[in-house]
């Protein structure tokens, strides 16, 4: 059994790593008997804190780890979800400062902007189509808080699936006569390609990753607002990012999004 008072010591561990962008020894080799529901309850209570300290509110959702290729490169093979706060969203066109990470990647996504409530279980990809009142490019920000980017799944969880900032494209496009699983996405570093995917690479559909963590939320009683957004996964590895690196996410038939940094 996990006392109550470690799920708070594991988050407010996992807080201050991000807050003073320190990295922090493995959960599970150092607090036994940890579990799924337990990663996801030192989930919670982090992005508690989070509203409470940084006087934000949550945007949305995240998937992670939904594509083979991020399985592999990480090594854990089950997707998690996290939560999108409000200051984790940047804005292309702006800088980014490199300041702020750890050891933070870069990834690609193809983001949804829901329109109305989806709440499980037994929410299907068409239900995630008929609640979709966008999909547009997006580019996350990934930052783990664990020495060296190095997790098993129950930490990743508990770290909020290494959420950290992310940025949508101006380009919203309502889902029409294209299937979004066959949409390609070439991913760019500095003009040159790093990587090419399609919609498919994440669990077949990135509509089903949607369903996935709707249905998986419906087990601690929450559940997608309108007007929310959820990102459905990276559709490559995350590449890590450098001063003066411009990274670009383009996309057929949603448009492009790209993104600087600076020191
Ligand atoms: O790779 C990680 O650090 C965990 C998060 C993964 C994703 O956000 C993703 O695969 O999209």
């Amino acid at each position: 059994m996990i006392a109550t008072e470690s799920i708070e010591q594991m988050a407010d561990e996992l807080f201050l790593a991000e807050k003073n962008a320190t990295e922090l020894d493995k959960l599970v080799d150092r607090y036994p008997h940890f579990d799924v529901e337990l990663a996801y309850e030192v989930q919670q209570r982090l992005v508690n804190r989070k509203c409470i300290e940084e006087k934000t509110r949550v945007a949305g959702w995240k998937l992670g780890l939904t594509s083979k290729a991020k399985q592999e490169m990480m090594g854990v093979h089950e997707p998690t979800y996290g939560v999108l706060l409000q200051n984790m969203q940047l804005y292309s066109g702006e800088p980014i400062s490199l300041g702020p990470f750890i050891h933070a990647k870069i990834e690609p996504e193809i983001a949804f902007i829901m329109n109305r409530e989806l709440r499980g279980p037994g929410v299907t990809v068409a239900d995630v189509l008929a609640a979709t009142e966008y999909v547009a490019p997006a580019l996350e920000i990934i930052d783990s808080r664990y020495r060296g980017f190095s997790f098993t799944l129950l930490d990743v969880i508990a770290d909020n699936s290494s959420s950290s900032r992310f940025i949508i494209g101006d380009k919203l496009t309502r889902l029409g006569d294209f299937d979004l699983s066959l949409v390609g996405m070439v991913f760019k570093q500095n003009g040159k390609i790093v990587a090419t995917s399609a919609g498919a690479s994440v669990m077949g559909h990135p509509a089903k990753a949607v369903a996935w963590m709707v249905n998986k939320l419906a087990l601690t009683g929450q559940y997608v607002k309108p007007g929310e957004v959820i990102l459905s996964g990276a559709l490559t590895g995350a590449v890590a990012m450098k001063e003066n690196d411009v990274f670009s996410c383009h996309f057929d038939h949603f448009g492009s999004l790209d993104v600087s940094f600076m020191k």
